[in-house]
């Protein structure tokens, strides 16, 4: 099993705050599996998430990504690989309103052409991604925010996928979700995380999905920000 990530005592708190809000020995994902992390509201997951994604830099440690250290990287760099190698489903799903739902799917190939290149016919593999999320074809060319939270979720999931890459980071979004459609979407979401063979971070506050994830993991346990030594 190969390693996609590696954390090394990281150490981050946001700019103006002495306080850390992040501290951590270490996080390992290994290529291809799915990881629960779960914590309170506060704890830190989007910020970690933020961190993976190169959008931040921690103030200590080290952050591989594919053995290369981000921490160590410009912006520039960071901003390439993230386009090229990461998926994030936002917690609200950030599509863009006045574009349609295949364009929406479509848009992260525009950021990178290694990206479109492993999705090959760029349109069709949205329309293939939005027919396995569920999403029936009269509502590919209809507006983004024509559409219901659920619809929109499976679209944002749609997005992160195009291109298979290597990582997909989910920030909670299940939580506007009964239990019900919470399952439907993670056997969705599931599927075609297998079919890209990438590796799935998805955070979230509610335990309740935990056991259908490879591992579960404490952000609280791992954390050592605000712990008295
Ligand atoms: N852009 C920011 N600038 C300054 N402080 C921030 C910023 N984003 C988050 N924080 C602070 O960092 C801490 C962790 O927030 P974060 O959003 O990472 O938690 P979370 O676990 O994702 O919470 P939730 O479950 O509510 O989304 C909080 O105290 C928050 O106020």
């Amino acid at each position: 099993m190969s390693m996609l990530l590696n954390i090394e005592d990281l150490r981050f708190s946001w700019p103006g705050d002495t306080r850390p809000v992040l501290a951590m020995d270490s996080l390992a994902l290994t290529a291809g599996e799915k990881v629960f992390m779960f914590g309170p509201s506060g704890s830190g997951k989007s910020t970690l998430l933020a961190l993976i994604g190169g959008l931040v830099r921690p103030q200590a440690g080290r952050i591989l990504f594919q053995a290369q250290d981000l921490t160590a990287l410009g912006g520039a760099r960071r901003d390439r690989i993230r386009a090229e190698h990461l998926g994030v489903i936002f917690q609200q799903f950030n599509l863009l309103p006045w574009l349609d739902l295949k364009a929406n799917v479509m848009l992260p190939c525009r950021f990178s052409r290694a990206r479109a290149a492993r999705a090959g016919d760029v349109g069709a593999a949205a329309q293939n991604l939005l027919g396995a999320m569920g999403l029936d074809p009269v509502l590919w060319g209809r507006r983004a925010d024509r559409l219901s939270v659920g619809q929109q979720q499976r679209v944002a999931a749609a997005r992160a996928l195009i291109g298979r890459p290597a990582l997909i980071l989910a920030d909670e979004p299940t939580s506007a979700l009964d239990h019900d459609r919470r399952q439907d979407f993670l056997d969705l979401l599931f599927g075609q995380v297998e079919a890209a063979g990438s590796t799935l971070l998805f955070v979230s506050h509610d335990r309740e999905l935990a056991g259908r994830f490879d591992r579960a993991v404490d952000l609280t346990e791992l954390n050592q920000a605000g712990v008295a030594a």
